[in-house]
């Protein structure tokens, strides 16, 4: 998997995508990330580039040659790759997009925006528009990290071997269980008896009531298509 980033904070990329799972697939070479710097992509000396809106009002517009410029850079290759636009105004990232995303593409190029936006006529060149959630940041980058670490989690063999417990709640529909680690006795919080029973099937009971049980309490939009099993469980908690 490859992404391309355009951005005018290449540094915000490359700095993040050096740590933690990010980091060994880079070193294992499961996934690609090349950062382009929008600046470089300018014709006039001072790399503008924003300007002020036509129509007037608060703050400047990013403008469409940067973009324009790098996106036909990127293409001289033709090679097939996604172009998303991160954006407040596009469609909610989720953990199945994330997914589709992992299964559909090889190279995706995210395109990072800030100040009052980007010039409209950029999404002539562009894919998809995704936000990652009802809030403004103060640029792209954050937006476009969230969906290179949640597509490249997913890719086989990114994780090693420990499972995504994370991903497949998410995937099913509700949220993850507790986790608990040593010690057993924190200044008397204590680990529930039953992770500590090596009942396997008594444990995975116990974490499925309570991923059901934080799901009810923080996220109930997100209970929809349970499974017959599932839904006796959430009945029992109601
Ligand atoms: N939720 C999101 N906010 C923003 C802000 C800017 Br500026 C660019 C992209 C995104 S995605």
């Amino acid at each position: 998997m490859k992404f391309e980033v355009l951005t005018i904070f290449p540094e915000i990329i490359e700095c993040y995508i050096k740590h933690g799972v990010l980091g060994k697939a880079l070193n294992k070479g499961i996934v690609e990330v090349k950062v382009y710097n929008l600046r470089d992509f300018t014709s006039d000396k001072h790399k503008k580039v924003d300007d002020y809106p036509y129509g007037g009002g608060a703050g400047m517009v990013m403008q469409i040659e940067p973009f324009y410029n790098a996106i036909m850079h990127l293409k001289a290759d033709e090679k097939p790759r996604k172009l998303v636009l991160l954006s407040p105004q596009g469609r909610k990232f989720t953990q199945k997009l994330a997914q589709k995303f992992m299964e559909e593409s090889k190279a995706m190029v995210l395109i990072c925006g800030r100040y009052e936006g980007i010039d409209e006529r950029v999404k002539a060149f562009v894919d998809e528009e995704v936000s990652i959630g009802d809030y403004v940041l103060s640029g792209g980058e954050l937006a476009a990290l969230v969906i290179i670490d949640s597509v490249v989690r997913l890719i086989p063999g990114a994780l090693g071997d420990e499972l995504s417990a994370v991903e497949d709640s998410f995937m099913k529909g509700f949220l993850d269980y507790p986790h608990y680690t040593r010690p057993e006795d924190f200044k008397g919080m204590k680990v529930p008896e039953v992770l500590l029973s090596g009942d396997h099937k008594k444990i995975a009971l116990w974490r499925k009531r309570q991923a059901l049980k934080n799901t009810l309490k923080n996220r109930p939009d997100l209970l929809k298509n349970l499974s017959p099993e599932d839904m006796r469980i959430l009945k029992e908690l109601c």
